[in-house]
This record gives structure tokens, C-alpha cells and sequence, in this order.
């Protein structure tokens, strides 16, 4: 038997980080928002007791460093399973983008390993057994909309954004998170205004939302790679409602309500860009033209 998950990528639609913490992480306050843009991930029960990750994608690890591979540990470690799995990731999330693709990967692990091997977890447990693989791992167990604090690890449901689409551009760098944050001057950081983000998508307000989207992250990682910059400047040009760049980076998205709108950002940045994707915030409300 196989049991299969979907492992949707996050963007960031406002990030803050408040201070650095003595455990060398910060506490952060975000609103993250998971998007149609999905690995596929199968689960299938080995013989032999090991974990076994398959994927055609190179640049994804196919040992211990594979966060799905760490989330399918941690889970036999606590619950004494005897049991092997291959895990094969169909990979679609661009990898180190800023988008979470192997925080998702690990989430959907989780909750596909829960019902492989009946262990009966909430998804808030599952949460906090996805805080030890990664910062991100426990907004991806649970999707949706969220507000996301501490070092992202607690988790506030929030509604989704109202219908519309999301155009996804990322540069042909590759960007640490470690890096950026390392580089994050708080004392210059001009920080997004989360409540007034939070009472936009209380209030369905598409422009709201837009005119609220901010990442303290964003010019640090503009400042190492200006490539981000002119992307973002493109995506304005062509007529993009809200622009930001998703977490560390390197990805920057553009939100737009109409198709059309999208379609023609997408043929303007394809010049300038070779991965750029066009798809629906998940969990919209009001059907899309
Ligand atoms: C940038 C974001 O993706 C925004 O959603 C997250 O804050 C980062 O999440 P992540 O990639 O899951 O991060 P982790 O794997 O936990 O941490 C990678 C590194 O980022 C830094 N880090 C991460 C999260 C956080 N709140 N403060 C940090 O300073 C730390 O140096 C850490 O060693
Ligand atoms: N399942 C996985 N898929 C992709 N990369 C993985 C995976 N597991 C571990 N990695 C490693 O993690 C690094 C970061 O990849 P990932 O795609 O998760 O970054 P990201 O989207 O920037 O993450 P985040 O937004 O959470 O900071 C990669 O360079 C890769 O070596």
C-alpha cells in the first residue's frame, strides 16, 4: 500500500523579525500563506528497517540531510518503530528558494507517516514534533493561512487571503538563510505592520493586503544580490498589484487578481528569468476567471 501526500510551497506575505535570541535564532512574526505549487511525496512500506528517500531531482539529498528523511527519523525515534519506508519526493517547489520545499516535504512526512504507522497524532502534535527538523516545518504540517511567531514555531490560523494569483520568479542563486539573517541589521530594518495585515485578511481586502506585505529580510538579501532588485522592478512594470521577496529569498512573487494580468508578467519576466511559475493562492474564497 502507498499513501500519498501533497507538500505545498509557503510565501511570506509579511515577515518580521523582532530581536536576535541567546540561541542564535530570532523571534520572528510572520504571516505565511501556503500557495498551488506542491511536491508530491509517496510513502511505501519497506521490507528491510530503513529510511529510503528516492527522488529524480539532483539537488535534492538523498541521506540524512533530507529534511523528509530527519521528519520519518525523529517519528520511528519517539515511537519505537521498527518499520522501514521509502519516501520518493516528486519535486515542483524550487529547491533553497525561499518557499519551503523541504520544510513541506518534512510536514507531509509527518502527517502520511502518522497514518502509515497509526500513531492517531493531532496535527498540533505533529506541529511540534516538525519544530525540531525546522523553523518552518510546523506552519507546513498544518497549510493554510497563519501567523507564525517565536522562531516560527507557534502557530495562529488566520483566514485565507481573498482569490488571487500569484506569479513566482526566482533567480539562478542560491541564498543561505543562516547567511541572511546573520547580515539582518535590526537597528535599519523598516518593519511590516502585522496587525493591520491580519485585520485585512479578517477583512477580505485584497488591496489591504497588499498595501501591507513587507519583509525585513528582503534588503539583506538585496544588498548580496541585486538580481532580486531587478526582478522586483520588473514585476511593478508589469503591472503587479503587491511584490515581495518570499522568505530568505532569493524568490520573489507578484500577487495579481485577473489571469490575463499574470500571464503577462509571466511572458515579460521569462526574458529576464529562467523559473518563473504562475499559480492560485490556495485556499481562496471566490472563484477565479
Ligand atoms: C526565512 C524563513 O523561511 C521564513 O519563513 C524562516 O524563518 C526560516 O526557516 P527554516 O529555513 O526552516 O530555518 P531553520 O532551518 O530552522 O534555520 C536555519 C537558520 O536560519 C536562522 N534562523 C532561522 C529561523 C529563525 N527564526 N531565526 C533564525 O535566525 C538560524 O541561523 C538557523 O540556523
Ligand atoms: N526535501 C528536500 N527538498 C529540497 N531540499 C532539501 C530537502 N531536504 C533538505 N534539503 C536541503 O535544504 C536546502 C534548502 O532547501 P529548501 O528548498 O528547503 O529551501 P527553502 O525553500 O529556502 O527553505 P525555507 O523557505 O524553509 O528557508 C537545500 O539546499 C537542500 O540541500
Amino acid at each position: 500500500m502507498r499513501f500519498l501526500e501533497k507538500a505545498p510551497a509557503k510565501i511570506n506575505l509579511a515577515l518580521d523579525v523582532l530581536y536576535k535570541r541567546p540561541d542564535q535564532y530570532h523571534e520572528v512574526d510572520m504571516i505565511m500563506t501556503t500557495i498551488d505549487l506542491s511536491d508530491r511525496i509517496e510513502l511505501s512500506p519497506l521490507r528491510t528497517d530503513e529510511i529510503l528517500i528516492v527522488s529524480e531531482n539532483r539537488f535534492v539529498p538523498s541521506d540524512h540531510r533530507n529534511l523528509a528523511f530527519q521528519a520519518a527519523q525523529v517519528l520511528k525515534d519517539m515511537y519505537g518503530i521498527r518499520e522501514g519506508v521509502e519516501i520518493y519526493i516528486e519535486k515542483q517547489i524550487p529547491v533553497a528558494a525561499g518557499l519551503a520545499g523541504g520544510s513541506s516535504d518534512a510536514a507531509a512526512v509527518l502527517r502520511g507517516l502518522n497514518r502509515l504507522w497509526q500513531l492517531d497524532l493531532s496535527l498540533e502534535e505533529l506541529a511540534d514534533i516538525g519544530a525540531r527538523i525546522g523553523s518552518d516545518v510546523s506552519f507546513c504540517v498544518h497549510g493554510g493561512t497563519a501567523r507564525a511567531t517565536g522562531r516560527g514555531e507557534k502557530i495562529e490560523k488566520l483566514p485565507a487571503p481573498p482569490a488571487c494569483w500569484v506569479v513566482l520568479a526566482k533567480p539562478t542563486i542560491g541564498v543561505s538563510t543562516q547567511a541572511i539573517y546573520e547580515n539582518l541589521n535590526l537597528d535599519q530594518a523598516s518593519h511590516p505592520d502585522i496587525p493591520a495585515m491580519i485585520e485585512a485578511l479578517k477583512q477580505e481586502d485584497y488591496q489591504g493586503i497588499c498595501d501591507r506585505v513587507g519583509n525585513v529580510l528582503e534588503p539583506v538579501t538585496v544588498q548580496l544580490h541585486s538580481d532580486v532588485q531587478q526582478i522586483k522592478e520588473h514585476m511593478h512594470e508589469f503591472g503587479a498589484d503587491a511584490v515581495l521577496m518570499s522568505g530568505s529569498g532569493p524568490t520573489v512573487f507578484g500577487l495579481v487578481q485577473h489571469e490575463s494580468r499574470a500571464q503577462r508578467i509571466y511572458n515579460g519576466l521569462r526574458g529576464f528569468c529562467d523559473e518563473v511559475y504562475v499559480v492560485r493562492m490556495l485556499g481562496g474564497r471566490v472563484p477565479l476567471d
